[in-house]
């Protein structure tokens, strides 16, 4: 599949040398419209090759589009925060300075309303100095907005600022944003490169394998789950009672528990839930096994709450009701009208796990991505952002990333783990549990 591009790369880039000298590697390309999957290989897994996406593969070309020495380069971030941010904005700025010799790069300050004049425009100048340790920080650099913009102000920006490439690091949200950013340049016909590296702690964008700073969240997620085991297992009775972030999909919550393979139950979006079938069965567990370990997505269980008001962010997302406050005192209702005992520790660590420095694992992914995002750009490539698509790195069309979502799969392999962790009955639907 086949992203915009702003024209020729009629320039020889100075990583040129290191290209190997003739054919193609995994990484470095020059052949812009190579596809990545070979025709040869017929079918895979019962489907034909055709049916699945190609992308062209990611990596630096040959020739460029843009003249390092004579373009400036923008970096903003959006939505919420994510493990990596910085890491992903000092990897675009090393490779943009160190590999091509790119020296005007500026980021703008707190998402899109940085770029707006009427929000007053906040920009810094971006230098491998000043980048040197962001990464050992977590959050961003730039600081971060919801609540939409005007695209037309912002490509106002870009044009006075004299900005050739965009880089957009942010959600589902930041790249639809992006998209009316470079239909509104292509209306002036203009020629400036937006491109993303997509970001969401919920693992909810499609195409990108996993997303950047996803293993650092779980792993701070699973030191909750770790707290409220051990609460649960030192008192009669005991259960804990997690909620993790995870809006629309369970992966956080899914990951999460495997790591610690303790959890009782897990509760996704994804997945029915049906109280009638948990209540008995968490007693039948609590009294049989002495305490359970509950593990809740923030986005699970809203039938429950139909009747809480809708209330929206800036961005116009829906804002959640908390179901994991309604399940814990449905659960102490619950045990207190059987006249069991019940010591219940509810946990939401919700901010504590996105707010971290991302692990070495996700470091390397955000230079990655980073590096791939750069290469992209300078071959002038725009309206796309950079995937990860059967383990390797490709140019994916931003209205291809916005065009789905990425969830658990009900009858996938992952939700199958989580429910021979767990043992837990399935959609929580069943009186009688599986394993006890
Ligand atoms: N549907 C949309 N169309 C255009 N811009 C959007 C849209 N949704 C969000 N945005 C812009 O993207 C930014 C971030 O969006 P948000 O949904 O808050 O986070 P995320 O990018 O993480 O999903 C907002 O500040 C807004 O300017
Ligand atoms: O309180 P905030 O900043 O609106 O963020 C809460 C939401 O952000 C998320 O972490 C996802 O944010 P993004 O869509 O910006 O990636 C959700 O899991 C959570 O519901």
């Amino acid at each position: 599949m086949r992203v915009r591009t702003l024209g020729e790369g009629r320039i020889e880039s100075p990583l040129a040398e290191l290209l190997p000298r003739q054919g193609t590697t995994e990484h470095y390309v020059d052949e812009s419209d190579r596809v990545l999957l070979d025709d040869t290989l017929a079918m895979i897994g019962g489907r034909a090759v055709a049916d699945l996406p190609s992308f062209e593969p990611g990596g630096a070309r040959r020739r460029i589009f843009f003249d390092p020495s004579k373009i400036k380069v923008g970096i903003v971030t959006c939505g919420g925060l994510c493990p990596g941010l910085n890491d992903v904005i000092r990897g675009l700025v090393l490779t943009l300075n160190n590999q091509y010799g790119v020296s005007r790069i500026i980021g703008f300050r707190n998402g899109y309303q940085g770029m707006v004049a009427r929000h007053g425009r906040s920009i810094v100048e971006l230098t491998r100095e000043s980048v040197e340790y962001i990464n050992e920080h977590g959050g961003t650099i730039l600081g971060t907005s919801r609540g939409n913009q005007d695209p037309d102000e912002i490509v106002d920006c870009l044009e006075q600022l004299g900005v050739n490439i965009l880089f957009v690091i942010g959600g589902d949200g930041s790249m639809r944003g992006a998209i009316r950013i470079s239909d509104a340049v292509a209306q002036r016909e203009r020629r400036i490169a937006v491109v993303g590296v997509p970001k969401t702690i919920d693992n909810d964008i499609p195409y990108i394998g996993q997303s950047f700073g996803f293993q650092t969240a779980f792993a701070k997620a699973a030191e909750s789950l770790r707290a409220a085991h051990v609460e649960a297992a030192a008192q009669p009775g005991g259960i804990g009672l997690v909620q993790l972030m995870g809006r629309h999909s369970g992966f956080i919550a899914s990951y999460a528990a495997l790591a610690n393979n303790d959890a009782d139950y897990v509760l996704i979006p994804e997945v029915p839930f049906a109280m009638d079938g948990f209540l008995p069965d968490l007693r039948h567990r609590v009294a049989t096994r002495g305490h359970a370990l509950v593990v809740v997505a923030e986005g699970a269980g809203q039938e429950y709450l139909e009747d809480a008001p809708v209330r929206l962010d800036a961005s116009g997302n829906r804002k959640l009701g908390d179901f994991g406050l309604y399940l814990r005192d449905r659960i102490l209702d619950d045990f207190a009208a059987a006249g069991q005992e019940v010591n219940l520790k509810y946990i939401d660590p919700s901010y504590a796990i996105r707010s971290v420095p991302a692990n070495p694992s996700d470091s390397v992914y955000c230079l990655r991505l980073a590096q791939a995002a750069v290469h992209g750009a300078m071959a002038g490539r725009t309206e796309m952002v950079v995937g990860q698509w059967r383990g390797r790195f490709v140019h994916v069309p931003m209205a291809f990333a916005v065009s789905s979502r990425n969830q658990v799969d009900p009858d996938g392999d992952l939700w199958l783990s989580v429910m021979e962790a767990t043992g837990q009955p399935p959609n929580v639907a069943a009186a009688t549990r599986l394993n006890v």
